[in-house]
């Protein structure tokens, strides 16, 4: 079986994708151009095109109509493309500098071609390099608080909500986070990958019931919670950084779920980078994860207070509401992320680069533990200063 796909789609070659860029006048019809492909995600193509003689780069994604880290035994729709670019451009209404421009879009080829961001480098290779990309949180914090909350129905009225709720209906991508993060990872299933020394620490996970209460409810919210348009996939590898500038790419799992998804997601992945470094130099870490919630919630306030069209927003005491859910959901999802990124299908370079193997094995005992920490502990953390406690708790288990 395959993913519908319309008759006029083809998968790109590396001359295809020259051809193509040519034919819609991206460059001049004489220019030399080099093409590569160089998508190291789960999912798609990227070919990255550059004029020798001017340098100036483009970048041409296009989906498959399965998974390519799995084959053509995993159909995936092709709608993804569109969903996508359609994120892209609606984050670029609210946040135009922490996007990239999109060029152009196909949905019938499943294509998006938009700015190379090669200046810039994956925000999870900086930080396992030991970069500390000082504006990386407060950059994410201002782009999770302005694409949530002007998603949102606090920002948005009812019709415009409901008919944007309709262009992301994003099935087969929820279906692979509800399987991946909510489900494989806390039972013995075979799409879960760990070292065998992990098995008693996994076998722990299968056990315990008190942790698998608090994810069948967060697994609930993430199907049910349709509270603004997420990105759906915010983790290090899908953000592009420097000293200067952020920008978040790959919304193709963009969908209208529960707020603290993404800013657990983003979390999460942060403190996997942290516990992959020595005690020393987890700090700026842990200051990027105060920073992300405090510029969230200072953002989200000021919108709120500016912008909100729900009329229950002007009582006391709902904002700090909503805000104090968002934290408790946050921190539940971060740990569902750790525990997913640790033994399930989808791993993270910051942990499986640990060298030696020992180490690397205690590392993620440690993951498996703050994962279940979190989750379990959702209601008892309530502030990001709490983090490097819980950290420093589930180090010593
Ligand atoms: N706009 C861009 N500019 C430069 N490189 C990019 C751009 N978009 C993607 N890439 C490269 O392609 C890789 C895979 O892209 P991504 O969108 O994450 O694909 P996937 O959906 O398969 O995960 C990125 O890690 C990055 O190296
Ligand atoms: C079979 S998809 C696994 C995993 O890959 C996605 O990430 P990315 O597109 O950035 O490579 C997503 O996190 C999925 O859970």
């Amino acid at each position: 079986m395959s993913a519908k796909k319309s008759s006029l789609y083809e998968s790109l070659t590396e001359s295809g994708a020259i051809a193509l860029a040519k034919r819609l006048q991206l460059f001049e019809e004489n220019s030399n151009l080099t093409c590569n492909e160089i998508g190291d995600g789960n999912l798609n193509l990227v070919f990255k095109l550059n004029d020798i003689e001017t340098g100036e780069g483009i970048i041409i994604k296009q989906a498959l109509p399965y998974a390519k880290v799995i084959g053509e035994s995993y159909p995936l729709t092709l709608d993804r493309s569109r969903i996508e670019a359609t994120a892209l451009l609606k984050q670029g209404e609210f946040v135009p500098q922490y996007v990239p421009k999109i060029l152009y879009t196909d949905d019938q080829l499943a294509i998006t071609i938009m700015e190379d961001l090669s200046r810039l480098q994956i925000a999870r290779t900086a930080l396992i390099e030991g970069k500390d990309l000082p504006l990386l949180s407060k950059h994410i914090g201002e782009f999770l608080a302005k694409t949530l909350f002007y998603t949102s129905d606090y920002g948005l009225n009812q019709h415009s909500k409901k008919s944007l709720v309709k262009q992301f209906i994003n099935p087969d991508l929820c279906k692979i986070t509800e399987d991946l993060v909510f489900t494989d990872p806390f039972f013995n299933h075979d799409s879960n990958d760990y070292e065998p020394e992990l098995g008693p620490d996994v076998e722990r996970i299968w056990q315990d019931q008190a942790l698998k209460l608090e994810v069948a409810k967060l697994k609930q919210k993430f199907l049910t919670k349709a509270e603004a348009l997420l990105h759906g996939d915010l983790h290090t590898g899908s953000i592009f950084a420097d000293d200067k500038e952020t920008k978040v790419i790959d919304p193709e799992f963009a969908y209208f779920g529960p707020i603290g998804f993404d800013i657990g997601q983003f979390i999460a992945n942060l403190l996997l980078n942290a516990i992959s470094r020595d005690t020393e130099n987890q700090e700026v870490l842990y200051t990027h994860i105060e920073t992300t919630w405090n510029v969230f919630a200072k953002e989200f306030t000021t919108a709120w207070k500016k912008d909100a069209l729900e009329i229950f927003t002007k009582v006391d005491g709902y904002l700090e509401h909503v805000l104090s859910e968002i934290f408790e959901e946050a921190i539940g999802f971060a740990g569902c992320e750790i525990i997913r990124r640790t033994i399930g299908l989808a791993h993270v370079a910051d942990l499986d680069s640990i060298q030696p193997y020992e180490k690397r094995i205690v590392t993620k005992q440690i993951a498996l533990s703050l994962g279940s920490e979190l989750i379990k502990n959702q209601k008892n953390i309530t502030k990001p200063e709490q983090f490097k406690e819980y950290v420093k708790q589930a180090v010593t288990l």
